[in-house]
C-alpha cells in the first residue's frame, strides 16, 4: 500500500492543518482563520444585537428564512437596509486602498471620456478651417486623452475587481465558517437548513404526495447564498457603488458642457428626462419584485435536482426518472414564465428609452441646424452637443441601472448575513469558546448520570430520560432496544453532537465535564462509526485520514488490520489510492463500515461507539467487530478502550460485558446476557423476540 505524490501531498497539507490547530490551541498568534473567524463572531454578536433589535421593528413577529422573505418582501425594511449598509461599509473599509485608486482611475478616465466630444468636436472644427498648426494641437490632446483614458480604464477595472474578489473571498470564509462551524447540529437537521414541508397536497392523477419545498437554506439555497449573493453583495460596494459615481459625474459634466455650448437646445435635449425617469421608477419597481420571484423559483429548482441527484438509487429504484424530470420541467417552465415577465419589462423599458432619446436627438439636430444656418453654432459644436446629450442619456441610465443593482446587491447581502448571523438557539459552542482539554491517554472512564435529552425541534418529547452509564477502557457494553428507543440519540450526545438537557457526564480520575472539553479532546475522547458512514469522494487514504491527518504509516496499518481492511483494500486498484467514489459508491456497504471503522480507530480513542456495526457487514467483517472487541479489552498497543455497541445480534450481545436495555429513552434493564436471559419474560428476551 503506497502513496503517490498527490495523496502525500493532501495528507502534508491535512497535517499542516492539524498542526496549526494545534498551534491555536497553545495561545500562537491568531491564524488568519482566528482573524476571520473571531471577527466574524464578534460581527454577527454585534449584527445579532441588532438584528434583535431589527426584528422587534418588524411587523412579523416570526422571523423569515431567507427564502421566505424573498418570496415574501423583495424590498428591506429601513432599519434593515441601514444595517446592511453598515456592515457593508465596514468590508469596504478593509479594501479601502484599492477602492480609492480604482474610485480616482475611473473619475479620470469619465473625465477622458468627458474631454473626447469636445476634442472631437475641435478637430472637425479645425479640419474644416484648414488650420495646419492648430490640427496638431488638437490631435495630440486627443492622443494624450486616449491613452490616459485607456490606462486609467485598465486601473479602474483591476483595482475595483481586486477589491470585489478580496471582499468576496473574506463574505464567503466567513460564512462558509458560520455554517459549517458556529451552528450546532440541529440547524442542520431541523427544517431551517434542510428546508421544512410549507403545505401538502393530494396530487390525486399520480397518487403521490406532493409537498411545496420551502427554500430555506437547503444546501442548494446555501450553495447560491455562496456565490451569487456573495458576488451582488460585494459587487454592489464595489464595481456598482463606482459605477453610480461614474454616472452620476457623466451627468454633471455632460449637463455643463451642454449648457456652455447651447442651453436653449440644452433645455429642449431633458426635456425627456422626467417622462423616462418616471418610466425607470414604475418599471424598476416591478423588475424588483419579478426578480425576486423568479430567483426563488430557481432556487426551488435547483433544490429539487440536486436533492433527485443525491438520492439518485431510491430515484431509480422508484422508477420516477421520468416523473421527476417532469416535475423538473414543470419548475423551469413556471421560472421561464417569471423570466418573461422581466423581460418584458426591461424590453418595455429599453424601446421607451430609444424611442426617448431619439425623440431628443431628433428635435436637438432640428434646432441645432436652424442655429447653424443662423450662424449661432459651428458644426463642430453641435457635434459636440450631440454627443454630450448621447453620454447624459448613458449618464442616466447608467444611474438608475447602478442604483437598481445596488438595491438588489442590498438583498443578496441581507440573504447573506441572515445566513452568516448564527440565532442564539442554534448557536453551536465554537471550539475555540471552550478553553478546557484533557490528557486523553490518562482518561479511564466516561461516566453518565441521570442524562436527559430532547432535541430543539421537539422540546416537548424527552428522547433520553435519565440515563447512567459508566463506560471503562476495556469494558463492552452493547446497548440494545427498539427503533427509536433512544440509541443513536444516545450515542451522538456521547459523542458530543448534541448537550444534554440535564444530567452530568464525566471524563474519570480528573473529574471534568465532557461538553465543556474543547471539540479536540471531546474527539480524541470519544469516535463513533455510524449506521450509515458517510465517505468523501476522494481515496481510502485521505478518508482513512480524515478524522486524524497526522496518523503515521503504522498506526494506518494497525487500524487497517484492526478492522479486517487489508483483504479488501489489497484487491483495490491503487490500493490505499482507490477512490472511493461519490459516498463510497464504489466500495460495498461492509467495506465503507470496515473503512469507517479502521478510521476511528486511527483516533485510538478512549471510546468507540459502533452504531449497528454488524448491519451491513457480512461474517467476514463480522470478524472486525469481534478484533474491535479484542482490541478494546486488551489494548491493541497496550491501551485498551472502552467500546459501546450499538446491535441486537445475540452473537454480539453474548461477548459483551453488560447489555444496556433502552426502552423509550429509559434504561429498563442491565446486566450481563446470562442474567439477563435467565427469565424467558425479560425484557431483552421480550426485545430479542420481538426483533426476530
Ligand atoms: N434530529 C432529530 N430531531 C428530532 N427528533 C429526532 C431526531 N433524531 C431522532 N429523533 C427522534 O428521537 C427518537 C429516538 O431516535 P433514535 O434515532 O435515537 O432511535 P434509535 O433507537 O437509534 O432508532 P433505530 O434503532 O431505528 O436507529 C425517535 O423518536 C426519533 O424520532
Amino acid at each position: 500500500m503506497k502513496g503517490d505524490g498527490s495523496s502525500a501531498t493532501t495528507t502534508a497539507t491535512s497535517k499542516s492543518i492539524h498542526q496549526n490547530h494545534k498551534r491555536k490551541n497553545l495561545d500562537a498568534p491568531p491564524t488568519l482563520f482566528d482573524r476571520l473567524f473571531k471577527r466574524s463572531r464578534t460581527d454577527n454578536h454585534a449584527a445579532a444585537n441588532t438584528t434583535t433589535a431589527t426584528k422587534s421593528n418588524m411587523t412579523e413577529s416570526k422571523p423569515k428564512s431567507a427564502g421566505e422573505s424573498a418570496k415574501a418582501k423583495p424590498t428591506l425594511e429601513k432599519s434593515r437596509k441601514k444595517e446592511i449598509k453598515s456592515r457593508l461599509n465596514a468590508e469596504a473599509s478593509r479594501e479601502i486602498r484599492p477602492l480609492a485608486v480604482g474610485t480616482v482611475a475611473m473619475m479620470a478616465s469619465a473625465l477622458a471620456n468627458q474631454a473626447l466630444p469636445k476634442l472631437l468636436g475641435k478637430l472637425l472644427d479645425e479640419k474644416t478651417s484648414q488650420s495646419c498648426t492648430s490640427q496638431h494641437s488638437a490631435s495630440k490632446a486627443l492622443a494624450a486623452v486616449v491613452i490616459g483614458g485607456g490606462m486609467a480604464s485598465f486601473l479602474r477595472t483591476t483595482m475595483l475587481n481586486r477589491a470585489q474578489d478580496n471582499i468576496a473571498k473574506r463574505l464567503r470564509s466567513k460564512l462558509f465558517g458560520a455554517v459549517l462551524i458556529e451552528r450546532d447540529m440541529e440547524w442542520f437537521v431541523s427544517g431551517e437548513s434542510s428546508g421544512t414541508n410549507a403545505k401538502s397536497e393530494n396530487d390525486k392523477s399520480s397518487q403521490v404526495v406532493k409537498v411545496e419545498k420551502s427554500t430555506a437554506f437547503t444546501p442548494g439555497a446555501i450553495g447560491t447564498i455562496l456565490t451569487e449573493d456573495i458576488n451582488k453583495a460585494s459587487e454592489s460596494i464595489t464595481v456598482t457603488f463606482a459605477n453610480v459615481l461614474r454616472s452620476c459625474s457623466s451627468c454633471a459634466f455632460a449637463t455643463y458642457h451642454m449648457l456652455s455650448i447651447n442651453p436653449t437646445l440644452f433645455g429642449i435635449s431633458v426635456s425627456v428626462v422626467p417622462v423616462v425617469g418616471a418610466a425607470a421608477v414604475i418599471l424598476n419597481k416591478f423588475v424588483k419584485r419579478a426578480t425576486a420571484k423568479q430567483r426563488e423559483c430557481a432556487e426551488r429548482a435547483a433544490s429539487f435536482a440536486e436533492e433527485r441527484i443525491c438520492h439518485i438509487e431510491t430515484v431509480k429504484l422508484a422508477n420516477r426518472e421520468k416523473s421527476e424530470v417532469e416535475e423538473y420541467i414543470m419548475l423551469q417552465e413556471e421560472c421561464v414564465v417569471l423570466g418573461r415577465k422581466v423581460s418584458s419589462a426591461k424590453g418595455s423599458f429599453m424601446g421607451f428609452m430609444f424611442a426617448a432619446t431619439g425623440g431628443a436627438l431628433y428635435m436637438v439636430f432640428n434646432a441645432g441646424g436652424r442655429d447653424i444656418a443662423a450662424g449661432r453654432m459651428t458644426s463642430g459644436e453641435l457635434t459636440s452637443f450631440a454627443t454630450y446629450s448621447f453620454l447624459l442619456g448613458l449618464g442616466t441610465s447608467g444611474v438608475f441601472k447602478a442604483l437598481g443593482e445596488a438595491s438588489q446587491g442590498l438583498v443578496c447581502a441581507d440573504r447573506v448575513y441572515k445566513l452568516m448571523d448564527v440565532d442564539a438557539e442554534h448557536a453551536g459552542k465554537v471550539t475555540s469558546d471552550k478553553s478546557e482539554s484533557v490528557d486523553a491517554e490518562a482518561v479511564q472512564s466516561i461516566l453518565l448520570d441521570k442524562i436527559c435529552f430532547s432535541y430543539k425541534s421537539l422540546p416537548d418529547t424527552t428522547v433520553l430520560k435519565d440515563v447512567s452509564m459508566d463506560l471503562q477502557r476495556g469494558k463492552v457494553v452493547a446497548l440494545v432496544g427498539k427503533n427509536g428507543s433512544g440509541k443513536t440519540s444516545l450515542a451522538s450526545v456521547i459523542a458530543g453532537l448534541y448537550t444534554p438537557q440535564t444530567g452530568k457526564m464525566t471524563v474519570l480520575p480528573s473529574g471534568q465535564s465532557f461538553h465543556e472539553l474543547d471539540r479536540q479532546s471531546q474527539t480524541a475522547l470519544v469516535q463513533v462509526v455510524p449506521q450509515h458512514p458517510a465517505l468523501f469522494d476522494t481515496s481510502i487514504r485521505n478518508n482513512l485520514v480524515y478524522s486524524c491527518p497526522d496518523a503515521s504509516e503504522a498506526s494506518i496499518e494497525r487500524a487497517l488490520k484492526l478492522a479486517n481492511c487489508n483483504d479488501f483494500i489489497s484487491k483495490l486498484e491503487g490500493e490505499l489510492e482507490f477512490g472511493v467514489g461519490r459516498n463510497g459508491m464504489r466500495l460495498s456497504g461492509g467495506q465503507r463500515q470496515r473503512l469507517a471503522l479502521a478510521r476511528a480507530l486511527l483516533s485510538d480513542p478512549c471510546l468507540l461507539i459502533l452504531d449497528e456495526p454488524t448491519s451491513a457487514l457480512d461474517s467476514e467483517g463480522e470478524e472486525a467487530v469481534m478484533d474491535a472487541v479484542h482490541a478494546c479489552r486488551s489494548g491493541d498497543h497496550g491501551a485498551t478502550r472502552g467500546l459501546l455497541l450499538i446491535t441486537h445480534r445475540a452473537s454480539t450481545l453474548k461477548v459483551a460485558d453488560l447489555i444496556v436495555v433502552l426502552k423509550d429513552g429509559k434504561v429498563v434493564a442491565e446486566g450481563t446476557y446470562e442474567e439477563l436471559t435467565r427469565r424467558k419474560d425479560s425484557e431483552l428476551c421480550e426485545l430479542m423476540a420481538e426483533l426476530a
